[in-house]
């Protein structure tokens, strides 16, 4: 095809769009083995081998056709709760390929760092029970196989008061035995891994406002663990095992349940907790106001509102139980127990002379006035020397302890970058309580999905909100916030299933990884999360239909498709509701958060018609192009290849704008408009120095040896835009990484797709043929390469690199141990797309030279981020810093 002919339309539905498979599959489906949650039970041995080096003394045994494979399970049974956390392996990989293989032999890319992990990735699932109710837990472990772990005499590790109690039970019931943890030891083992561990863990909650803590690892120690289960524990922590319980208070969890069960009749702790959020405690405590006729005891520091007596007014007036609002006296009851348990905190710290205190255990519950009411304490009584922090993983310490407990398995070695925390939708994912046998399947977790989006809508109303400003014995202001977040355990997202990816790594061309931050927009600013999540909402009918399509438009994909709009939108609520929910929230996360939920609803590669379709229309007008260009002389031809990126990055079906553009003409049509638009200067235009460290200059420097190229999407964004460019690279003896996705996202090409359409395009252009040759891309491409010659080539190579993720925007933090190698001798990265270099590493710095290209396909984003325009055009060069 020429290029100026015309195709059919971009947005013509293709037959397999409509159902039909069209039986040319340029790109194998690929099983997403490391997002995919499954529960099988029984062990698949098929395919059994031992990975790396078989003289090791422990190695590690892959099964490769077992994805969901229970090796761990360690409890923490106390008094009110039992906190279960296991693990499910699966594999580790999915583009593990012969090509993979080879390029590692050519180039000599061996991991360094990789080492042999007995957890090979897999996950690590959080779930809790009331231990009155441990028939609950026993029938959840047995259903899901839990106990049998790697051998038929599974001994569980477990830890608290009840794995003395109930380890008979255990026996009995499961014919497992109860291997016991020391209760301090695990608490403590927990925190630390989770300070260590998990990016966004501590936070502080002032005034409604939560905000995350940066641990910084080397200065972590010393600090006070302050555990409120049932009962209280303070434990001062100096190091890994170093640790000393020092105080502690019979006052906790235990006691306002307990009370406030006796005293408002509530029947679950959630309801205690929902009841004091409509109360005032002015009817039931003692105020200074009350003791001094209205007025303040200003000499010593107490306003009238100060409660000067918790509970006191019950004493003085002829009132019974019946005659005091059950909301009133939880209330009372709460903030009695926080700021005791923060005095006491506070007291304790101050004799150790320890500056932060992380407050641990599930009374805290999320629950934002305790929390509140726990800071000012700490607040006030340190005159602001202390900060009270929290936990989002609060009661799964002990539990993690007992988990961390069991021998090589490599957990306490795991590194904030090779974990992953994912927010999948249906028990017994979201941590919360389990009724009856746990998920199955799919069809299982969508009919649960539904009972729990019902459920959730009504538990997410807003509460109403009384104003009882009666503040704390300190003489402080009441918190502000009532805690009207208050969900029902079952719909408590807060925690996360923990993804183990042991292969992912830092980049290591960063040039300051720790403060390398991937978000561009920080959407704790609520209108731009308003906004974003407006941007979201309305794209969702779009993308389900797109989605089920690309599953045949079968009615099951349509009860998918629907499944997935109702749990991606329960996920969108929530984080409007409460944005921290999850850790620390970027548009990255929700953008991901996107993809991570198609996939939970087995929507593996939404877009792939589309792409397919894009790639051949591009790809049969490429040699066109590229003879074009090799008319030119060699500078006009940079221009025009940069050119040639921007106008190509117009194909982004993630885009409102541009997919109402797509109805408006031909892919080749819209490609050459864009690229009549190309004119500089663009909006950001560092193309001139870009140019000159291209030996256009004055100084010839020396060229690049090689180049990390991002790409973004398929179709003519990669085969016009980045392949041409890549081959420029080549021409000039720099070799070329092409970097693309693990998983599909939108219409973001993938690794696994390249080396189809690098095939196809050598098969019209030597320098691509040579460098694919040499960089090993034609070995299981599907094109006849019989007369091309087999020796190595002595060509520059072009090679393809997974990144190690699946969203349309990159977290150079954990990227692929493949890429990462390859990074090392890379001294050219260029970033290409709004996802990758737009809303994530905008402001990234890089220790090599960097150009970041996009176009920018969004009016907000351009007035926020450039002063301009929807289609105005970033070319952002930055030499290595
Ligand atoms: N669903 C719940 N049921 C009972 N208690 C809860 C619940 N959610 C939070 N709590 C609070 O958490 C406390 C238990 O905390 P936890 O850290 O599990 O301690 P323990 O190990 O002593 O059970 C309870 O005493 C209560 O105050
Ligand atoms: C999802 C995207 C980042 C993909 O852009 P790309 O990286 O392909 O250039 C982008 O399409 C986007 O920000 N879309 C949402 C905004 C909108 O519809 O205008
Ligand atoms: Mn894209």
């Amino acid at each position: 095809m020429n290029i100026n002919e015309e195709p059919k339309n971009i947005n013509e539905k293709s037959n397999s769009e409509e159902g039909e498979d069209t039986g040319k599959e340029m790109v194998p489906p690929v099983a997403n083995s490391i997002h995919r949650s499954s529960s099988r039970p029984q062990l698949d041995l098929s395919g059994a081998a031992i990975q790396g080096n078989f003289e090791e003394r422990d190695p590690t045994i892959l099964l490769p056709n077992q994805s969901d494979d229970i090796s761990h399970l360690a409890l923490d049974i106390g008094g009110s709760l039992i906190k279960l956390v296991y693990f499910s392996r699966h594999e580790d990989r999915l583009v593990n390929d012969k090509r993979k293989k080879s390029m590692k032999e050519r180039f000599g890319v061996i991991n360094g760092n990789r080492r042999s992990f007995p957890i090979l990735g897999g996950r690590l699932h959080f779930v809790k029970f009331e231990t009155a109710k441990i028939n609950e837990c026993l029938e959840f472990i047995h259903s899901k196989q839990l106990h049998r772990g790697d051998n038929d005499n599974a001994v569980i590790k477990a830890t608290g008061g009840g794995a003395y109690k109930f380890a008979d039970l255990f026996k009995e019931k499961l014919g497992v035995s109860i291997e016991k943890e020391d209760e301090m030891d695990c608490l403590v083992a927990g925190a630390n891994f989770l300070l260590k561990a998990i990016r966004h863990e501590a936070f502080t909650h002032k005034e409604g406002h939560k905000e995350f803590v940066q641990i910084d690892h080397n200065d972590l120690y010393p600090y006070l663990l302050v555990n409120i289960g049932s009962g209280v524990s303070m434990i001062k922590v100096d190091g890994d095992g170093k640790f000393q319980r020092v105080s502690g208070t019979n006052v906790g969890g235990g006691t306002y349940w307990g009370l406030g069960r006796l005293l408002t009749k509530c029947k679950s702790f959630d309801e205690l907790l929902e009841l004091s959020q409509r109360g005032d405690n002015s009817s039931v405590d003692m105020l200074v106001g009350d003791i001094y006729g209205g007025l303040d005891y200003s000499k010593i520091g107490l306003s009238a509102s100060t409660i000067a007596s918790s509970f006191g007014k019950a004493i003085s007036e002829n009132k019974e139980i019946e005659d005091y609002r059950p909301e009133d006296i939880s209330l009372s009851l709460l903030r009695m127990i926080s700021y005791n348990i923060g005095q006491i905190s506070y007291l304790t710290a101050l004799q150790l002379g320890i500056k932060r205190i992380f407050f641990g255990g599930f009374f805290i519950r999320g629950h934002a006035y305790t929390m509140d009411t726990i800071s000012f304490a700490i607040q006030f009584w340190s005159k602001g020397g202390a900060q009270a922090m929290f936990l989002r993983h609060e009661g799964f310490l002990g539990a993690l302890g007992a988990f961390m407990s069991y021998e090589k398995h490599g957990l306490d070695d795991l590194m904030v970058h090779q974990l992953v925390e994912r927010f999948p939708m249906g028990a017994p994912y979201t941590g919360g309580k389990i009724h009856g046998p746990p998920l199955g399947d799919l069809n299982e977790k969508i009919s649960w999905m539904e009972k729990f989006v019902r459920k959730g809508t009504k538990i997410t109303a807003p509460v109403p909100m009384a104003s009882p400003r009666t503040t704390g014995l300190g003489g402080f202001e009441a918190p502000s916030s009532k805690g009207d977040t208050l969900r029902s355990d079952e719909s408590n997202l807060n925690v996360g299933v923990l993804h183990l990816v042991p292969s992912l790594e830092v980049f290591p061309l960063l040039a300051d990884p720790k403060t390398y931050e991937p978000n561009t927009i920080d959407l704790a600013e609520p209108n731009e999360l308003q906004y974003w999540f407006t941007v979201l909402s309305d794209h969702l009918p779009d993308l389900v239909d797109k989605a089920v399509a690309s599953e045949g438009g079968t009615d099951d994909a349509r009860r998918r498709g629907d499944a997935f709009a109702r749990a991606f939108s329960a996920h969108l609520a929530r984080l409007m509701e409460e944005p921290a929910a999850y850790g620390k929230l970027g548009l990255a996360n929700l953008l991901e958060l996107r993809e991570e939920c198609l996939r939970e609803f087995n929507f593996f590669d939404a877009y792939s018609t589309i792409k397919q379709r894009e790639n051949e229309a591009s790809l049969a007008v490429l040699p066109d192009l590229l003879m074009e260009l090799d008319s030119m002389s060699e500078e006009t031809r940079l221009l025009t290849l940069i050119e040639g990126v921007l106008a190509a990055n117009i194909f982004d079906w993630g885009s409102r704008a541009c997919v109402d553009l797509y109805h408006k003409g031909t892919i080749i049509e819209i490609y050459r408009m864009s690229r009549k638009k190309m004119q500089r200067p663009w909006r950001v235009d560092n193309f001139d120095a870009f140019k000159e460290r291209m030996g256009f200059g004055e100084n010839k420097p020396p060229r690049h040896k090689r180049a990390l190229l991002f790409v973004d999407n398929a179709g003519a964004d990669v085969v016009l835009g980045m392949l041409p460019l890549a081959r420029e690279l080549l021409r000039r003896g720099t070799e070329v990484v092409l970097v693309a996705n693990s998983l599909p996202a939108l219409n973001d090409v993938t690794a696994m797709e390249l080396p189809e359409i690098v095939a196809e395009a050598a098969k019209h252009c030597d320098i691509l043929r040579g460098a694919a040759e040499a960089g090993g891309l034609l070995m299981d491409a599907m094109i006849s390469i019989q007369d091309s010659p087999r020796e190595k080539s002595s060509s520059t190579p072009l090679m393809v690199v997974e990144n190690g993720c699946g969203s349309p925007c990159i977290d150079l933090r954990q990227v692929s141990s493949d890429l990462a190698a390859l990074a090392k001798d890379a001294d050219l990265v260029i970033l290409e797309g709004m996802g990758r270099s737009l809303h994530t590493n905008f402001n990234a710095r890089f220790v090599c030279d960097a150009l970041k290209l996009a176009m920018v396909k969004n009016q907000r984003l351009a007035e926020k981020l450039i002063k301009g325009n929807i289609y105005d055009c970033v070319c952002r060069y930055e030499p290595a810093s």
